[in-house]
């Protein structure tokens, strides 16, 4: 697990790094641009031939950008032009030295003081280096029409560490003004800002370079937010075990599919199937009976009437709610389950609408229960939310105060734990932007409870399994991963983790 930080940590990191290692602060600047440059090169974000307009502020990002466009040169980039943007007075050690160092070479630079007029730009790629992480108030006047004017060439920009005018963490309003980034090259860690969907008024794609800041510093800072890694999902997956059997690896139930929507029934089946439930029963309408049958013949099917005409403890973990539709009948379906709940529990889409309008099944729910809400379902259960930030920190408030794990889903899924902590799940891609796939996160999950997986386990590596799924098949080239093919790729993914 990685903690994220604010820009006030990022920087007391910094400061930590230049102090207690052999490095000097202008060397660290020197390795943000070089580490800047080579993944610019490797993901051909950048060609020789091409003409570059580096736009620098006065702090360290701009010193970053002098760094970058002097270490270009050296590559061989002949076709650079550089803006100094001069509208505060203040500039940083580090700027000035990388000034110094720039100003003997043939590179071509302008300097802009407030109410300057701006050219128009004839290059092709944008570099921005005007601010970064030390943004400290919304972008007004000069700066503002700079980014304005900047935003009208509707040229390609590459953004250093953070596009100019996007807080770094807080609120991110629509109304705020930033230079509209295509790619930025974040330093050491992305910024918390990038992971909510509002980031998408101000930049397309991040990619983060080490830029080898102390790592043992940054592991001591408190977080709210702690990004998932490969690692931990290999350190939670068990493989399954010598003589094991189907008995081995636990009873699913499902309660899911009406007669409309019988097909996220099957998708959560199909998805409980493939992540490895020894047994999937499924209680779904009568009218589904043949489809499950003929689409999924190792599922089991229980009629809704005869549901409750059985011991529920043969089950070890159960789901509800793809699928389920809103009746009165499902609003009571489900207050008799909850009333002697026994097993662990994932709750997802028509189940969070039950929930949502009967509050008080809330305190019935096992302790450490999967809720996996979309951004609707979220605020159906606990307010409306303006800003994806308030929302997530409510994730995370109901989350301790109630015992239980919100799946917050997204492109970046917030999983909000009992004890507090916020985990990102950074797998998954817009290619899974469709119909089902919620579907199949919910069947993943009761999958890996009744495996014996810990609540909080299933819940990384369930979604973990389900973006990586989605992200392997997006690499062979599919634009679009429907739900069911994702599915099918499961085992694949959990065999080769
Ligand atoms: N790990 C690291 O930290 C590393 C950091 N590195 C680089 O340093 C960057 C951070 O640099 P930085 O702290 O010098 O601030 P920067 O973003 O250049 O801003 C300059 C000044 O602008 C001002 N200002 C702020 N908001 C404003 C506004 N709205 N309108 C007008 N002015 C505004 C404010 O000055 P003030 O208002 O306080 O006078 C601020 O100090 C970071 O993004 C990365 O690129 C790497 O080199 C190596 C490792
Ligand atoms: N752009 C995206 N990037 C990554 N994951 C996505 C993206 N779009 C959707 N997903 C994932 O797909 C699932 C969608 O869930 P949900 O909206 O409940 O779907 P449905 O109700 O159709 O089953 C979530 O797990 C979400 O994380
Ligand atoms: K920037």
């Amino acid at each position: 697990m990685q903690n994220l930080l604010t820009a006030s940590q990022m920087r007391e990191a910094d400061a930590y790094t230049i102090a207690h290692e052999p490095i000097a602060s202008i060397d660290l600047m020197e390795r943000a641009a070089h580490a800047f440059i080579e993944r610019s090169l490797a993901l051909s974000l950048i060609k020789k031939d091409q003409s570059i307009l580096i736009c620098c502020g006065a702090g360290n990002n701009g010193g970053d950008g002098l760094a970058i466009a002097r270490q270009l040169y050296e590559e061989g980039f002949s076709a650079l032009h550089i803006w100094i943007i001069h509208y505060n007075e203040r500039q940083s050690a580090d700027f000035k030295t990388n000034l110094a160092r720039i100003e003997t070479l043939p590179i071509s630079i302008q300097s802009f003081a407030q109410e300057d007029e701006l050219p128009m730009i004839e290059q092709s790629l944008i570099i921005d280096a005007m601010l970064g992480s030390g943004l400290n108030k919304p972008l007004s006047g000069s700066w503002l029409k700079v980014v304005q004017h900047l935003n009208q060439a509707k040229k390609k920009v590459i953004a250093v560490d953070i596009p100019t005018g996007m807080p770094a963490d807080g609120h991110l309003m629509r109304s705020m003004t930033a230079l509209f980034a295509h790619e930025v090259i974040s330093f050491q860690r992305p910024k918390i800002n990038f992971l909510f969907p509002e980031s998408a008024y101000f930049m397309k794609r991040f990619h983060v370079v080490d830029i080898g800041l102390n790592e043992d510093f940054i592991a001591r800072q408190a977080s709210d937010f702690y990004e998932i890694t490969s690692n931990d999902a290999r350190a939670i997956y068990k493989e399954r075990r010598p003589f094991s059997h189907k008995g081995t690896y636990g009873h699913s139930l499902l309660i899911a599919g009406s007669e409309d929507t019988m097909g996220a029934a099957l998708l959560c089946a199909e998805a409980c199937l493939y992540t490895g439930s020894g047994l999937t029963s499924a209680c779904i309408p009568k009218t589904g009976l043949t489809a499950l049958n003929t689409r999924l013949p190792e599922v089991m099917a229980i009629s809704r009437e005869a549901l409750f005409h059985q011991p529920l403890k043969q089950y070890t973990a159960m789901a509800v709610g793809p699928g389920l539709g809103k009746s009165q009948e499902i609003s009571e379906l489900m207050k008799r389950l909850l009333a002697k709940p026994a097993m662990p529990m994932v709750i997802d889409a028509d189940a969070l609408n039950v929930l949502a309008e009967n509050q008080q099944l809330f305190d019935r729910l096992p302790p450490d229960s999967i809720l996996t809400p979309h951004m609707k379902e979220f605020d159906r259960l606990f307010g409306e939310h303006s800003y994806w930030y308030d929302r997530v920190v409510k994730a995370r408030e109901e989350a301790q105060q109630r015992k239980l794990i919100i799946v917050l889903k997204n492109q970046y899924t917030f999983i909000a734990l009992p004890n507090g902590r916020i985990l990102v799940n950074f797998t998954g891609n817009p290619a899974m932007a469709s119909g089902g796939m919620g579907d199949a996160l919910t069947g993943m999950l009761v999958a890996l409870l009744a495996q014996g997986y810990r609540a909080e386990e299933a819940a990384i590596l369930g979604c973990y399994l389900h973006g990586k799924s989605g992200d392997l098949l997006a690499e062979t080239g599919m634009a679009v991963v429907p739900a069911n093919v994702l599915i099918q790729n499961i085992s694949k993914v959990m065999g080769n983790i």
